[in-house]
């Protein structure tokens, strides 16, 4: 079970901070109101009622194995979910492990940007007759994932491979280019649920097909995600971390914190707050409220590492603009235990090292900041993984989602859609000289044609 410490969010220890009860009456309405966040159920509950993802994915398994390496052609919400569950739940040198030590489960690699040099070191790495490419897009058209597919397909059809074996599709069930190619030429396929959006649907076929791919277990991820269902649907507030950290967050926001910081003391959780930067901007980013007022509201996330950012971030944090929240995330008992060593014994300025562990060094670390934090007058939390493994990283994923569920009630915003992406992508498809956007192209020419440029 995830622990929290919320003591440096309010006055007790800071000094224009929250009282407790000043949240707990802006949690009142939300209280009353808890059920209706979460009527109907959001897909991204729901499917935690059955096992019915769990099974197909895990179907898959033993053709995966063919395999020895897994990429992932994604991006935002089909591609963050995937990153952070390797990263956090594979050894941080996973991939350059030989075949033979990884048991025969697969290397995994990530296609999202187009970036040509990115594409050119990823595929240049791999041997391609023994690798899966599985195509990630809900809405089966996103450029960036479009390109990558089919950069991958001309290489494969140049070394005469069979491409249908190579390609496994995660998209819609009906729409987009995805589904149409699978359909017509018989490729594997995998459904994301209609009511589940991109970013949150990591415990859907799009995060979880990677994850079995290398041997995480997928059901032990369900399992934490569930037990994160009761923990954090509970309107009882005071037992609901999630309710809490979403009124803290809210609370701080209207005093002008508009930035939230996540910044775990763990490398391997680090992609985690990169998947959260998507679902709290996205989510909770909005021009217009839900009755259509002009609001333009929301939090910028922003990632940071310990104890790296403290060498450069945390000056910032500390002394800069009044206008943040921090979350630091600690992870009790890491997997490797290593003790630094006896040596200089003459040096006195090197004695308080001798003989500690790393971890305990880095969760020193973590204890200072917060404390400076605090002394600075900046409002903070800690989330407390006693281990990381699938149960705990399951249960911080769906406290995230629900927490950004209960944000966007609290803000009156619509949490599930993003229309303020629409435009970059038509713009792009207009750049680019795609049919049936020369109006939108003529519309932003005359605007943009003024120049200054050296
Ligand atoms: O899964 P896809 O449809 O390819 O979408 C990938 C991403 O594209 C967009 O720009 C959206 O803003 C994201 O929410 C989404 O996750």
């Amino acid at each position: 079970m995830l622990k929290y410490d919320f003591s440096f969010a309010f006055k007790e220890t800071l000094e224009s901070g929250l009282s407790f009860d000043e949240i707990f009456d802006i949690g009142k309405a939300l209280s009353a109101n808890f059920e209706k966040v979460f009527q109907p159920l959001p897909g991204f509950l729901r499917i935690l009622d059955d096992d019915e993802i769990l099974e197909e994915v895990g179907a898959l398994k033993s053709w995966l194995q063919r395999f020895e390496n897994f990429v992932v052609i994604g991006i935002g919400g089909s591609a963050l979910g995937n990153q952070a569950l390797h990263s956090s739940l594979k050894p941080i040198n996973w991939n350059s492990l030989s075949n033979e030590k990884r048991g025969g489960k697969a290397r995994i690699f990530l296609l999202d940007n187009v970036d040509p040099d990115l594409i050119a070191s990823v595929l240049g790495e791999l041997d391609l007759a023994h690798t899966v490419f599985n195509v990630i897009s809900k809405s089966g058209t996103t450029a960036e994932s479009m390109a990558n597919y089919l950069v991958v397909r001309g290489l494969l059809e140049k070394l005469d491979l069979p491409v249908k074996e190579h390609f496994i599709f995660t998209t819609d069930k009906d729409n987009g280019v995805l589904r149409q190619i699978a359909d017509n030429e018989g490729v594997r396929s995998l459904t994301i649920p209609d009511d589940v959006g991109g970013r949150f649907s990591v415990l859907t076929p799009v995060g979880l097909l990677s994850a079995v791919a290398e041997g995480i277990d997928i059901e032990q991820i369900y399992e934490g995600a569930r037990f994160g269902k009761e923990r954090y649907l509970r309107d009882d507030l005071k037992s609901n971390p999630a309710a809490v950290c979403a009124l803290i967050h809210y609370a701080y926001l209207k005093k002008g914190h508009n930035i939230s910081v996540m910044m775990p003391y763990s490398n391997r959780l680090y992609t985690l707050a990169d998947w959260y930067r998507q679902l709290w901007a996205e989510s909770l980013g909005k021009k217009f409220d839900l009755s259509g007022r002009i609001v333009h509201t929301g939090q910028t996330p922003v990632k940071s590492l310990g104890a790296i950012d403290q060498h450069s971030q945390v000056q910032l944090y500390n002394e800069g603009p009044k206008d943040k929240v921090v979350t630091l995330v600690k992870v009790e008992d890491f997997v490797n235990q290593l003790t630094i060593p006896f040596i200089h014994s003459d040096i006195e300025a090197l004695s308080y090292l001798n003989g500690i562990g790393v971890g305990e060094l880095l969760n020193a670390e973590l204890r200072a900041t917060s404390i400076a934090l605090v002394a600075n007058g900046v409002p903070n939390m800690t989330i407390i993984f006693p281990q990381i493994d699938e149960v705990h990283v399951g249960e911080f994923i769906i406290s995230y989602e629900i927490q950004t569920a209960i944000m966007g009630f609290l803000l009156k915003v619509n949490p599930y859609d993003q229309p303020g992406v629409e435009l970059g992508k038509k713009l792009t498809y207009a750049l680019m000289g795609r049919k049936g956007y020369e109006e939108i192209r003529d519309r932003y020419e005359e605007k943009t044609s003024w120049r200054f440029e050296l």
